[in-house]
């Protein structure tokens, strides 16, 4: 199969040409991002900008949270669980490896941009973002403005699978919570291609374990509510040995996540999907992991 766009498939579009989604459902994963605006991600990014739609990781700090009672109590929970996000971040960027100025780094599924500005501001190199909606590119297009990093941080409207990419362009690349709305052979088939040898992949993701069996009714309705199709650890371990990434780092982020969640669960911002995270991190049939992989 073609995965790559072709130029029948672009239309005029406000500020760049947009590629028509190549799939029935990548034309839907597109429209929900375009309509997302939940508080839990945009009054969580309105903190200091970074606006992120992945999880968050470590210790909930109890003494930065203060008294429940207090006035103020619900605008540091509010930044308490976007330090916890950012955390996470930071956590996909240390496994990078070094990263110099003149590198290019790819974000694919970079959402509303977060970790490609915080890529930028660590390493000072130039980060290349895609994504399916048009809305988010645009958004993380502007806050790039905004930061006058434009020249060095954009995001375009493009499937993960077939971007516009040089072959060996890339000292690194990354997936952060944009896995599961693909196939994994052919997103690793496309990071391998893109990235040059000796570069590093990294993920972080949730995946089902194989340990439970089968996807558990939590992970089912976590796919149900995010229209995605979360695959397992194993999965991503044959996908990875079959395109040259070699995996140097696999870490269960699970305890380190389950924090974030259970304060998230107590605030006025839930969506509802709490008590499924929750429940498949400790009955054992889901978990968060971070692989990081050699492109060889
Ligand atoms: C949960 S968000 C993660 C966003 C970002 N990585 C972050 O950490 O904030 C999932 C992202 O994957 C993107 N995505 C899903 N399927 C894609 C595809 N085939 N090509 C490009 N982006 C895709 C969505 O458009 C969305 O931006
Ligand atoms: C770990 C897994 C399975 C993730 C699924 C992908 C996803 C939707 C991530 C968070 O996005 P978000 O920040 O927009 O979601 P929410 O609104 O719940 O914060
Ligand atoms: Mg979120």
């Amino acid at each position: 199969m073609d995965l790559s766009m072709t130029s029948t498939d672009f239309t005029a579009a406000p500020s760049m040409f947009i590629p028509a989604p190549v799939t029935p459902y990548q034309g839907d994963i597109a429209r929900y991002w375009d309509r997302e605006a939940r508080p839990v991600n945009l009054r969580l990014g309105d903190v200091d900008g970074l606006y992120h739609h992945h999880y968050g990781i470590g210790d909930v700090d109890h003494a930065a949270l203060g008294d429940t009672a207090a006035g103020d109590y619900e605008k540091r929970l509010i930044a308490e669980l976007h330090r916890l996000e950012s955390a996470q971040a930071e956590l996909l960027l240390d496994h990078l490896g070094p990263i110099g100025r003149d590198d290019t780094l790819v974000d694919a599924g970079c959402g509303r941009g977060g970790s490609m500005v915080m890529a930028h501001q660590r390493f000072g190199c130039t980060v290349e973002g895609v994504t399916l909606s048009a809305k988010q590119a645009d958004f993380a297009n502007g806050r790039a403005r905004e930061l006058g990093i434009e020249d060095h941080v954009r995001a375009r409207v493009c499937n993960m699978l077939g971007t516009p990419f040089e072959t060996g362009q890339a000292a690194a690349s990354w997936n952060n919570e944009s896995t599961m709305y693909v196939d994994l052979h052919d997103l690793f088939a496309e990071h391998s291609r893109v990235l040059a040898v000796g570069g590093r992949y990294v993920t972080i993701t949730g995946c089902w374990n194989p340990r439970y069996g089968q996807p558990s009714k939590w992970v089912s309705q976590i796919n149900a509510h995010f229209e995605c199709n979360i695959h397992s650890r194993r999965e991503y371990l044959r996908a990875m040995a079959d395109n040259r990434l070699v995996p140097q780092a696999v870490i269960d982020l699970t305890p380190a996540t389950l924090p974030y969640w259970e304060l998230r669960a107590t605030s006025s911002l839930v969506t509802g999907i709490e008590e499924a995270f929750i429940n498949s991190y400790k009955d054992g049939s889901f978990q968060y992991l971070l692989i990081a992989a050699d492109r060889v």
